[in-house]
């Protein structure tokens, strides 16, 4: 019988597998940040341990990262938690070591999940972890990824393999095309409104159909961020031409120069891309689970709620929680629309907003900017009044310079909005960069939570070009008029 994706790269690594499952998987990849790593660089220093195999560790700091101030340099992190997390992980990778390691303010300084495909840390057919839940981004690869806790960081550090379940096979085929405007937030969103955030609970997902195919890798990251939002620990999209052209030439992949950092191939470039190139599911590859999408339906969306599932498309009312009929969703929805200060029956169109951010591991790479500051162009307006802030925040230092060579900062500064260092920023707020209570928020990350990017802000995720487009308007629009 074939097999999936999912099946082939967890063959290729699993160690051992116990009677009731529990399998012990060979890690190739292991991305650190500040936040999870510091009590596992401890437990590792208490027992006296090394790192297993260090060249499987890049490094950076991202979440606790300013995104002003960078003259000052380590001086200019105010916040004395954040400045001890980061000199912290200085100083662990500097006892402990790494293949590469992109510290605070350093030109390939960004979020790990932008700076992992973007140096060629993250290969197909890699098994990868990282302390933090949006690991699922690398999966756009063909790369089974997941996020770890804390304690599994350092278990990974210690011995190299990390204790898991096989989880079962979901296939998610989006099929046909989107209408301009709409974007792969919009595909993930609307795919996370149809299956709900339990939804790929307990599966690996992979998503498929020409929709998927049809996107940059950049829109595939978008999509395989956002699986854990829908439940699944790690989201998949096979490998093709696309993918192989992506990782050529990166800094860390094979074929790359490490002097000049150019891409001079090899025999073990030509072995790599040969393998890579098997990365997919066999035609007669039998899923637990199989949801179909049609792209050509999918609108631009808006969530509206306080959890990733309360998605609507822009053409759309708040709900009313009268017209539910199941008690407990009526609560969740009565809940989400007080904290959120919204009225059922408003239309999405309506909503006014006080500030804007464009950034995140999901939507901060060079597509995502391009694609805000031609919506900011062709509409050819500054940013509206009633928006107190609009953040444009890249996702890496090389993005940042990607864009300033293309001259999009000044776009950007020109219509009013900062153009800032990169990092996490508003995404979660452990930063400077936040909402204040009350305030509303057009954001290009991907949760919603209550207080997520501070306490008592109210998020609504959209795509960069609605977030572009309503930051200019001062309340959402549909940017399908605009493009
Ligand atoms: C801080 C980190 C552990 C967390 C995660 O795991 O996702 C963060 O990145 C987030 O997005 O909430
Ligand atoms: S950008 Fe947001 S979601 Fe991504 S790693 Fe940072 S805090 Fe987590």
């Amino acid at each position: 019988m074939g097999r999936t994706l999912y099946d082939k790269i967890w063959d290729e690594h699993v160690v051992h597998t116990e009677e009731d499952g529990t399998s012990i998987l060979y890690i190739d990849r292991h991305l650190v940040h500040e936040v999870t790593s510091p009590q596992a660089f401890e437990g590792l220093r208490e027992a006296g341990r090394k790192v297993w195999r260090i060249s499987s560790i890049v490094a950076t700091a991202d979440h606790n990262t300013p995104t002003t101030g960078w003259e000052l340099g380590y001086d200019g992190i105010t916040d004395l938690v954040s400045k001890e997390q980061i000199t912290t992980l200085d100083a662990n990778i500097k006892e402990f070591g790494a293949a590469a390691f992109f510290p605070f303010m350093s030109k390939r300084q960004g979020i790990v999940h932008v700076i992992g495909p973007e140096n060629g840390a993250t290969l197909p057919g890699m098994t990868v972890v990282c302390g933090d839940s949006h690991t699922s981004t690398h999966g756009a690869f063909g790369a089974l990824a997941h996020g770890i806790g804390t304690s599994e960081v350092e278990h990974v550090m210690a011995t190299q393999t990390l204790l898991a379940k096989k989880a079962k096979n979901m296939l998610i085929k989006v099929e046909g095309a989107v209408t301009k405007g709409v974007t792969a937030k919009d595909i993930v969103l609307a795919i996370i409104g149809k299956i709900g955030t339990a939804g790929g609970t307990g599966y690996t997902i992979e998503f498929a159909g020409s929709a998927i195919r049809a996107l940059s890798m950049e829109g595939r990251m978008t999509v395989c961020n956002m699986a854990i939002e829908g439940g699944a620990r790690a989201g998949l999209v096979a490998v093709d031409a696309k993918t192989i052209e992506y990782v050529k030439g990166r800094l860390l992949a094979p074929g790359t120069d490490p002097v000049t950092g150019k891409f001079v191939g090899g025999p073990e470039w030509d072995m790599a891309a040969r393998y890579w190139a098997t990365l997919h599911s066999d035609a007669d590859a039998k899923f637990d689970a199989v949801v179909e999408l049609d792209a050509s339906q999918i609108l631009p969306q808006v969530s509206w709620g306080t959890s990733p599932e309360m998605v609507l498309s822009i053409e759309d009312r708040v709900p009313d929680p009268e017209k539910e009929k199941d008690a407990n969703k009526r609560g969740a929805i009565e809940r989400a629309l007080t904290y959120m200060g919204l009225e059922p029956g408003k239309a999405l169109n309506d909503l006014y907003i006080d500030k804007v951010f464009i950034g995140s591991c999901t939507n901060s790479r060079i597509e995502d900017m391009r694609e805000a500051a031609a919506v900011v162009k062709h509409i050819g307006q500054k940013v509206a009044k009633n928006v107190k802030l609009a953040l444009v925040v890249p996702g890496s230092g090389l993005v940042k310079e990607q864009a300033e060579r293309e001259g999009l900062d000044k776009i950007f500064i020109a219509a009013g909005f900062e153009w800032r260092e990169p990092g996490c920023s508003m995404c979660l707020a452990m930063n400077a960069d936040r909402l204040e209570p009350g305030e509303r928020c057009a954001s290009t990350s991907n949760r919603n939570f209550e207080g997520r990017q501070g306490a008592g802000g109210r998020t609504h995720l959209v795509s960069p070009a609605m977030a572009a487009a309503a930051a200019v308007h001062g309340h959402f629009v549909d940017i399908r008029k605009f493009v």
